[in-house]
């Protein structure tokens, strides 16, 4: 069994440990949850580091045939995609079961519908989220860091203080972890009729590069006046989040102390990726403006990994997702208070990726490249307009932290598309060649 899980883990697109061999992989936890199905706990160590990672094995499926495209091996296959099986999930959390060391539990006074079967959800994600009918999303997290998962602790408290920029949550599984409860899964409300803040503004890019109109606020399908409204939506999340959780000021000292843990995840990043060395002066000096010139940053929890597909447009608003942090991270980085402009650099980041990824292989990139620029500042300055609108805190001098903040945003993106899609670097390398 481990030497078939090992040939198959490394082709998923959650794995985080891509391109590096992996030295042992052993089972820690195997629970039966049905008949046929068992819940699997397991460690990957890679030179040095180990990784552990939770899986739903099917053992009584058709692997030829039907389940032929979750195939592990001969009768054994990745059971999130089997809805006869996933059933147990749901029913365990309804009925806040106990099974072997795994407890199922769900809000006070919610009432869940058993009778509804999963889907797994297409899109790229670093978890896997099984879509129940069209009313829950359950999000299984793949990759486990032993606590209480940032998703889970900031939904529930934004909830309970009435918050509109949310999917309502209702149920989760946990599980102890090196002696610590752990998250495994959580379900919310699933937003059936919302569209993802990246598709929207690709089709608006694609709308751009389509007409012949001459300026991206004249193009049919503006996206600025919906950049607006996100930035007023981010501020007021960020208004809930200093309201459910304490808040604190970083000091000079601790200033310090970041920008030299930036200066380190740079000097990784060009270890890791060379092609970042050539431009790893322009980040420099921007972290060294930030040391020089601030002595006080205001910090709180934030969403902590802030991109267009973390957005959803409802019919009334936009709503946030995923406010797990950095996949990846250690869990105290991804609870620890942090500047709200590390979202809204996120966020502008999120407008360059949108306007330049179609540029890629584009036959007529050239011409369109000026365009593209011109979209992303656009959006980008609505963005930042509409956050000042809605409250949050832009004052000028906050633009060298701003700046800091985008280009470790993309230090970070450069490793994560050298691991995951390596001809999306361009993308985040583009943005130390641009004078802002
Ligand atoms: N509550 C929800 N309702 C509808 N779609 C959702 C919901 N939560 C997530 N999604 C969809 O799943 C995608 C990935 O979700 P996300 O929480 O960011 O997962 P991951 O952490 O794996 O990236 C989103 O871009 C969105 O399209
Ligand atoms: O959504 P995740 O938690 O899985 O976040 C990871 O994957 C994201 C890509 O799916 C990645 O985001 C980067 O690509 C986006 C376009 O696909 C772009 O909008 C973001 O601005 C860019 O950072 C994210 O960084 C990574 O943590």
């Amino acid at each position: 069994m481990t030497e078939l899980l090992t040939g198959w883990i490394t082709h998923q697109r959650w794995f985080a440990g891509k391109g590096r061999p992996i030295d042992e992989l052993v089972v820690d936890s195997d629970v039966e949850l049905t008949h046929g199905l068992r819940h699997l706990i397991i460690s990957v160590r890679q030179a040095g580091t180990r990784d552990r990672y939770q899986l739903l094995l099917g053992t009584g499926g058709d692997t030829s045939g039907r389940y032929s495209h979750a195939r592990i091996g001969d009768g054994c296959y990745d059971a999130a995609y089997d809805p006869d099986l996933t059933a147990t999930l749901l029913t365990g959390m309804a009925e806040g079961r106990d099974l072997g060391p795994l407890r199922f539990r769900h809000l006070e006074g919610v009432e869940i519908d058993t009778s509804l079967r999963s889907l797994v959800l297409g899109a790229e994600q670093s978890n896997t989220s099984l879509v129940y009918g069209e009313t829950y999303i359950c999000k299984m997290f793949r990759r486990l860091i032993p606590g209480l998962n940032p998703e889970l602790e900031i939904v529930t408290a934004l909830a309970r203080n009435g918050s509109h920029h949310i999917a309502q949550p209702y149920s989760w599984i946990e599980a102890e972890l090196d002696g610590e409860p752990t998250t495994l899964a959580m379900t919310q409300e699933f937003l059936a009729t919302a569209n993802d803040g990246w598709a929207l503004a690709l089709a608006s890019v694609r709308d751009l590069y389509a007409s012949l109109d001459p300026s991206a606020s004249d193009a049919g399908g503006d996206f600025s006046s919906e950049a607006y409204r996100l930035g007023v939506a981010t501020a007021e999340v960020h208004h809930e989040l200093a309201a459910a959780f304490p808040t604190d000021v970083m000091e000079t000292q601790e200033v310090k102390q970041m920008i030299e843990d930036h200066r380190r995840r740079l000097a990784g990043a060009v270890h890791e990726v060379p092609e970042l060395a050539e431009h790893a002066r322009v980040a420099q000096e921007a972290y060294q403006r930030v040391a020089d010139v601030i002595s006080e940053i205001p910090v709180q929890r934030v969403h902590g990994d802030y991109h267009l597909g973390q957005v959803m447009r409802t019919t009334g608003d936009w709503v946030v997702l995923d406010f797990e942090g950095e996949p990846g991270q250690p869990l105290a980085e991804r609870r620890a208070l942090s500047s709200p402009l590390r979202d809204v650099a996120g966020m502008l980041r999120s407008f360059d990726y949108a306007a330049r990824h179609l540029l890629a292989g584009h036959p007529d990139a050239e011409q369109l490249r000026p365009r593209a620029i011109e979209w992303a500042e656009l959006n980008r300055s609505s963005f930042l307009a509409g956050y000042s609108a809605g409250g949050g805190r832009l004052h000028a001098e906050d633009a060298v932290l701003l700046r800091a903040l985008e280009l470790v945003k993309a230090v970070y993106e450069v490793t994560y598309e050298a691991r995951n899609r390596p001809t999306w670097l361009p993308i985040p390398l583009a943005a130390f060649q641009m004078g802002r």
